[in-house]
């Protein structure tokens, strides 16, 4: 794989905001992608970065981008970019995204409006980059078919922190059955100012709009293969579709709940495995431990470079300690035992601003770069 050798010009939709802040703090230092324009709300356009942002990042606003001048979200303003990134709210993500795809440009989103669309991968860049094969048929059903834009998005914050230790487990002991999930999220997941104080300081909010049947959903699209369809299919033989773990049907339940801590998701997952007998604890951690992914092997500057720490202290992870665990590009598992109801039971912590939005988004755009899915 050929890494860049010049710089290549990227724009960050939204960059005002929680993700965005994230995007612009690690963009800032990145080895290929250099910043060239930041956009946000009409009420943030045309003022200075320094000005418009209300920075709630532990690093100081990167030098580079204190002056530059918040754009209006409009392809016009980022024809130079080649990537860009979004952090924009789904109330507006979906035609601002439509835009810049429309405009030949490749858009990598944290927003959910095209998760759901069948010819969008959806992409935890630690699972399915192999779903990034689905972009020239997205091309395609433009006319003319586009040459270089397209939509990859990634996953909700909770759906990709647990479905790679769910990848480690079906690429070592085969296809799973059924999962339980239980998440504990933190309160940056709704951006800012998000939950009131008064709601969640000493309390937890057992309901989370729209979060439980998305982790459902977005499970057996990443972890599905893709597969080509007959003669007889809408999109004619040899179309591709994302197959949404049809070979072995999963079944996922989740229960999402709103707990007061700043960042780092908590879940609590119990799987059943096809199959008989299933793998004993010992053996699910050595997998775990020992899983590399794609992402990594290719080379990608933001990968981790240890994928899934496990715990053997009985109380880890925890937010605090464990969501910078790889810059928080990693994933912490824990409390890895037998399930007296399915087989096995864990727990996982993943940073949801970090490996759940922006490094997400970021990783999956070097993969699609040294894939040559993005021309530059
Ligand atoms: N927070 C998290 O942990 C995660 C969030 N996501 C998703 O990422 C997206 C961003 O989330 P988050 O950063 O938390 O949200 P914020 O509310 O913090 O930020 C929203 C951004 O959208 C911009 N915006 C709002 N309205 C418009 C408009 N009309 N035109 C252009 N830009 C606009 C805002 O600009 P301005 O400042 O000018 O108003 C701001 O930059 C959402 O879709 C969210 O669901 C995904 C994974 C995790
Ligand atoms: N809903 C998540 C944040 C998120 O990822 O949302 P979405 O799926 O809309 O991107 C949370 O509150 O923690």
């Amino acid at each position: 794989m050929q890494h860049p050798t010049a710089p290549i010009p990227v724009g960050v939709l939204g960059a005002t905001g929680t993700v965005g802040q994230r995007f612009v703090t690690l963009l800032a230092v990145h080895p290929w992608f250099v910043l060239h324009a930041l956009g946000a709300s009409p009420r943030s356009a045309g003022r200075p970065y320094a000005q418009a942002v209300n920075w709630k990042q532990t690093t100081p606003i990167p030098a580079a981008v204190r002056d530059v001048v918040v754009r209006e979200c409009v392809p016009e303003a980022f024809r130079e970019c080649t990537i860009v990134f979004s952090g924009l709210d789904a109330d507006v993500a979906g035609d601002i995204e439509a835009a810049f795809r429309a405009a030949d440009l490749a858009v990598f989103s944290n927003a959910k409006n095209f998760r759901r669309d069948p010819h969008v991968p959806l992409i935890v860049p630690l699972v399915n980059t192999a779903h990034l094969a689905m972009i020239p048929q997205q091309q395609a059903q433009f006319t003319p078919p586009l040459a270089r834009g397209f939509i990859v998005t990634n996953a909700n914050c909770s759906t990709t922190g647990y479905v790679v230790p769910l990848h480690a487990l079906e690429r070592a002991f085969g296809p799973l059955e059924a999962v339980l999930v239980t998440t504990l999220q933190a309160i940056s997941g709704a951006g800012y100012p998000g939950v009131p104080s008064l709601d969640i300081i000493d309390n937890v909010v057992p309901y989370i709009a729209g979060e439980e049947e998305k982790i459902e959903w977005e499970t057996l699209k990443i972890l599905g293969g893709l597969s080509r369809a007959d003669a007889s299919s809408p999109g004619g033989a040899g179309a591709l579709a994302f197959d949404m773990h049809a070979a072995h049907p999963l079944r996922v339940s989740a229960a999402c709940n709103r707990v007061p801590v700043i960042d780092g998701h908590t879940e609590c997952v119990s799987v059943r495995f096809a199959r008989r007998p299933p793998p004993s604890p010992q053996q699910v951690r050595e997998a775990l431990a020992a899983f590399a992914p794609d992402a990594q092997a290719l080379g990608c500057p933001s990968a981790p470079r240890r994928t899934i720490v496990v715990h053997e202290e009985p109380d880890r992870p925890q937010p605090r300690l464990d969501r910078y665990y790889q810059d928080g590009a990693g994933v912490s598992v824990g409390r890895v035992r037998q399930c007296a109801v399915l087989d096995i039971k864990f727990v996982v912590l993943a940073n949801n601003v970090s490996i759940g939005a922006a490094t997400s988004s970021i990783i999956n755009a070097e993969v699609a770069v040294l894939k040559n899915v993005v021309k530059y």
